[in-house]
C-alpha cells in the first residue's frame, strides 16, 4: 500500500506545506506517513547546502511562491518581517528535541505541536526558540507533564533521535526540507525534495492526484 516519511523542520515553511498537503491527500490516499522531525540547519551544514532566504533572488521569489503555495493548499502563512532577524539569533534545535520527545512519550500530539510550532513563527509572527515559547506550545495542544517534556528533550536519549534522523536522511541525500521518502510495494525506496511533488508521490504510489482539494 505503500509509506511515506516526511522529514521536516518548523523552521521550514516548505515543511509546512508538505506536511498540510500531504494529511489532506491522505484523507483520500490512507497511507502510511511518518513523521521524522530533524534539524535543518545540521542538514544544510553537512550537505554544503545554506539557506535560500539568504540568496537574494531566492529570497524574492520564495515571498510570491509561499504565497501561491498557501493559497494554494489553504494555509494562514504570513511570513513575519523578524524572522531573518531571528534565523540568525536562534535555532530551532529546542522545537525539534520538543518533537522527537512528544513522539515517544505522547505520540498522538505529535501532528497538534508541529502546527502549532508552524502556526506561531509562519503565522501569527511568535518565536518557538527559547524555554518560554516552548512551554506555550506544550500548554496550547494540552501535553502532559510539561516540565518533564522540557527537561527530557534535553537527555542525550533525545539528542541520538535527532541525530539518527539527521544523518539517516542525510546518507539518503537530503540537502533540505520538506525531504520525502516513498517506499513503494516492491520495497524500494524514492527521495524527494520539496512540497510540490505531490504528483511524483502519486505517481510512485499509482494514488489519484486530485488536481485542487
Ligand atoms: N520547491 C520546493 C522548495 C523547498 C525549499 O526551498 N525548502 C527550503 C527550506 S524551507 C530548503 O531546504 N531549501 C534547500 C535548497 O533549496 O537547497 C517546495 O516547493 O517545497
Amino acid at each position: 500500500m505503500g509509506r511515506i516519511e516526511l522529514y521536516f523542520d518548523v523552521i521550514s515553511p516548505y515543511s509546512w506545506i508538505a506536511f498540510e498537503a500531504l494529511t489532506k491527500l491522505n484523507e483520500k490516499w490512507n497511507i502510511e506517513i511518518q513523521l521524522k522531525p530533524f534539524y535543518l540547519g545540521e542538514v544544510m551544514k553537512r550537505s554544503g547546502s545554506r539557506p535560500p532566504a539568504l540568496v537574494k533572488a531566492k529570497g524574492i521569489f520564495m515571498v510570491a511562491d509561499l504565497d501561491r503555495s498557501s493559497k494554494y493548499w489553504g494555509i494562514p502563512l504570513n511570513p513575519c518581517p523578524e524572522f531573518m532577524r531571528w534565523m540568525k539569533t536562534y535555532t530551532t534545535e529546542d522545537a525539534q528535541k520538543v518533537l522527537l520527545t512528544l513522539q515517544k512519550n505522547q505520540p498522538e500530539l505529535l501532528e497538534a505541536a508541529a502546527r502549532e510550532f508552524w502556526l506561531r513563527l509562519w503565522s501569527r509572527g511568535q518565536k518557538i526558540f527559547e524555554k518560554n515559547d516552548l512551554l506555550e506550545v506544550l500548554k496550547t495542544i494540552g501535553a502532559r507533564d510539561i516540565e518533564g517534556t522540557l527537561t527530557e528533550s534535553k537527555s542525550s536519549e533525545v539528542a541520538n533521535l535527532l541525530e539518527e534522523n539527521i544523518s539517516t536522511a542525510v546518507d539518503q541525500g537530503a540537502f533540505g526540507a520538506p525531504w520525502i521518502v516513498v517506499h513503494d510495494d516492491n520495497g524500494d525506496e524514492h527521495y524527494i525534495f520539496g512540497s510540490d511533488r505531490m504528483h511524483h508521490i502519486a505517481d510512485i504510489l499509482s494514488l489519484p492526484l486530485l488536481s485542487k482539494i
